[in-house]
């Protein structure tokens, strides 16, 4: 959409126009609100002064870029947002050109910029990068790592800062802190006018003092901290006057070097009921516009989360040794009523993965029991932490690892696919899996006395499997939930859920069904005795095939010498996974209950037919017959 020759007024318009229409949109599919009607006005400033056709365009984490997406012929597609195969709610280049990179983890942008201004550079073009970046998001050391080369390089980038003073939740530490100084507010902004005014009057002989008068007033302002880096600062400026942004911006283009913008914004400017500090107007489910009231009540099973949330508060009150860490979700964890409850115990670190990992060590060290609550695919942030900080030391901190398996709407930067494969490697590590309410209750009074370094994944919304009691945990035993025929179905986690309801769509057949519980260590004594009694495995686990359960699992066969066992995986293959319900992408990938069960009849038919135990299984009919 081309916004050059547009009036001020027109803009206004526009940027009405922008937010009914995410408004509109967002409360059918659900969707990021709040930081998406507050960067509407600050977007319209980027298109208005840069070109998206060749300027890099970066949004930070993206989940605020949907007036970006509106402005780059996506208006119509829009009502696709985050449904299988319609558009991302994150930046992405395979949808649109407009879309410099790929994003969805927060903090990324000014690296991606240094990178682009490089590349342009070495290119001999005449193209700058632009990027918008949270408060919330420059709370990450990566955001640092950026700024230090950026502010010695000198490479002309412009850094939209928005900030509406808000992570998910209240953002917490220092930098927020100083961003949001109180100088930094109207009584500050007319007192530099007036002042800077007052001194254009002053006699040339008084410029020095104009200039040290002028930087006193950087004492008082956010500006210092990049100044001291190296990078310009202008503002604060108000992030929803558009003509002031055009002007701003204007003018940090033109100054040729690395620019910081400070926009102050208001989180869902544009909307009465979600304006303001509200951490649920973050993400949204389907909501009616009129009373802000979500349209599907949440009825059904209790979340994993909630479930992590209730046993680990429960715990914590018995023992005052429990303590635990968030990096910026306390919502999303379920540490939220922790965090109120003990605030010398639990601590949200901002988005800090890497910190909030490591700082958890030395407090297992010193005798308390750390539980660190982060998503499967925040805690890849946190990686080599995990290794150098926790494991290589051998110290107990636990790692509450939600969001694990397929996660739905936020799609592939989101997906918690990977967190078997990535920590299954790494020495002293434990590694497993409650299926349900009560074995997740057992898994998290097991980790609380457990020594080493443990890893507990569980999945986004409620478990697959019913309630019911199982045996309480010991380490690396497995549990064989009903013996069967021939065959096994071997579950991890939600996939005994998984399991479970397969076999009940295979009706005649009657899979022995295992709850492996442990896939670090392996119950390798009782795999020896069920790879004697059943020949088939099908492996129902909710992550990566490479480096997962099955790989454990023919790892365990070669080492033991069995052979003849034939084992297929149903976990995920070797590709990035897409956005969409859950659900529909479980369908997507064949990996529906239903699906499953005809898979494992097409196995059985094929190796019955390929001189197997002589049964042949109609896959149709659901029988077996003796061949
Ligand atoms: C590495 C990483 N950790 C956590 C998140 C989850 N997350 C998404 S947006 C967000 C808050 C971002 O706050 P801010 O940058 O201020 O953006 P706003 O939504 O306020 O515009 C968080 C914590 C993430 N996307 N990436
Ligand atoms: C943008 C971002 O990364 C978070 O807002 C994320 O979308 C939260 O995911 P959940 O909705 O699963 O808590
Ligand atoms: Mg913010």
């Amino acid at each position: 959409m081309q916004i050059k020759d547009k009036s001020p007024e027109e803009l206004q318009e526009l940027a009405q126009k922008i937010r009914q229409r995410i408004l509109e949109v967002v409360s059918r599919n659900g969707g990021h609100l709040s930081s998406t009607l507050g960067a509407v006005d600050l977007i319209i400033g980027m298109h208005y002064v840069f070109d998206a056709q060749k300027d890099p365009f970066i949004f930070d984490v993206s989940h605020q870029a949907y007036a970006h997406k509106l402005l780059t012929d996506r208006w119509d597609a829009f009502d696709t947002l985050r449904q299988f195969g319609g558009i991302s709610g994150y930046t992405n280049p395979e949808e649109s050109p407009y879309d410099y990179y790929k994003a969805g983890h927060s903090s990324t942008s000014i690296s991606l910029a240094v990178g682009a201004a490089k590349a342009i550079r070495l290119k001999g073009e005449d193209r700058i990068p632009v990027v918008m970046i949270g408060d919330g998001s420059m709370s990450a050391g990566m955001v640092y790592e950026a700024l230090n080369e950026l502010g010695d390089r000198k490479y002309p980038v412009v850094i939209i800062l928005n900030d509406n003073e808000m992570s998910i939740a209240k953002p917490i530490g220092a930098i927020s802190r100083y961003l949001s100084k109180g100088m930094a507010g109207p009584f500050y902004q007319k007192l530099k006018r007036k002042t800077e005014s007052l001194l254009e009057m002053l006699p040339e002989g008084a410029t020095y003092m104009a200039k040290k008068f002028e930087e006193s007033f950087r004492l008082i302002t956010p500006g210092m901290l990049f100044e001291e880096l190296g990078i310009e600062y202008i503002g604060p400026i108000d992030g929803h006057d558009i003509p002031s942004i055009i002007h701003t911006l204007q003018i940090a283009k033109s100054m040729g070097k690395p620019v910081i913008v400070h926009a102050q914004t208001i989180k869902g400017k544009g909307y009465k009921i979600a304006e303001g500090p509200l951490e649920h107007w973050h993400g949204v489910g389907p909501f009616d516009i009129e009373t802000g009231e979500p349209l599907k009540k949440s009825a059904g099973a209790k979340s994993a989360t909630q479930i992590f949330s209730e046993t680990l508060q429960e715990l914590a009150s018995r023992d005052e040794k429990i303590v635990g860490v968030t990096a910026a979700m306390p919502g999303g964890t379920g540490l939220s009523p922790l965090l109120e409850k003990y605030p010398e115990r639990f601590w949200d670190v901002g988005i800090a993965e890497q910190h909030a990992v490591t700082s958890m060590g030395p407090l297992a060290k010193e005798g308390f029991k750390p539980f660190c609550a982060i998503y499967s695919t925040f805690l890849q942030r946190g990686y080599d932490q995990v290794i150098h900080d926790i494991a290589l030391m051998n110290v107990g901190v636990t790692f509450a690892i939600d969001r694990a398996g397929i996660v739905g709407e936020d799609g592939e930067t989101h997906q918690g696919a990977f967190d078997i494969s990535y920590l299954r490697p790494i020495p002293n590590m434990t590694l497993m899996a409650p299926f349900n309410e009560r074995s997740f209750k057992k898994a998290l009074r097991f980790a609380v006395d457990f020594p080493m370094p443990l890893a507990i994944r569980y999945p986004r919304g409620a478990f697959m499997a019913e309630d019911f009691d199982v045996p309480d945990y010991e380490t690396g035993r497995a549990h064989l939930l009903r013996e069967g025929e021939e065959v096994l179905f071997v579950g991890y986690g939600n996939g005994v859920g998984r399991a479970l309801e397969t076999a009940k769509h295979l009706e005649e057949l009657r899979p022995a069904i295992l709850d492996l519980r442990f896939v670090k260590p392996l119950d390798r004594e009782l795999l020896r005795e069920l790879a004697r009694r059943y020949r088939q495995w099908f492996v129902f686990s909710e992550g990566a095939r490479i480096g997962g359960v099955a790989s454990a699992l023919e790892e365990f066969f070669e080492e033991e010498g069995i052979e003849g066992v034939t084992l297929e995986s149903f976990e995920y293959e070797d590709r990035f996974i897409p956005h969409g319900k859950t659900e529909v992408v479980e369908e997507h990938l064949g990996l529906r209950p239903n699906q499953l069960a005809r898979k494992v009849a097409q196995r059985l038919e094929t190796s019955s037919k390929d001189g197997g135990d002589g049964r042949v299984y109609n896959s149709e009919k659901k029988s077996v017959s003796k061949g």
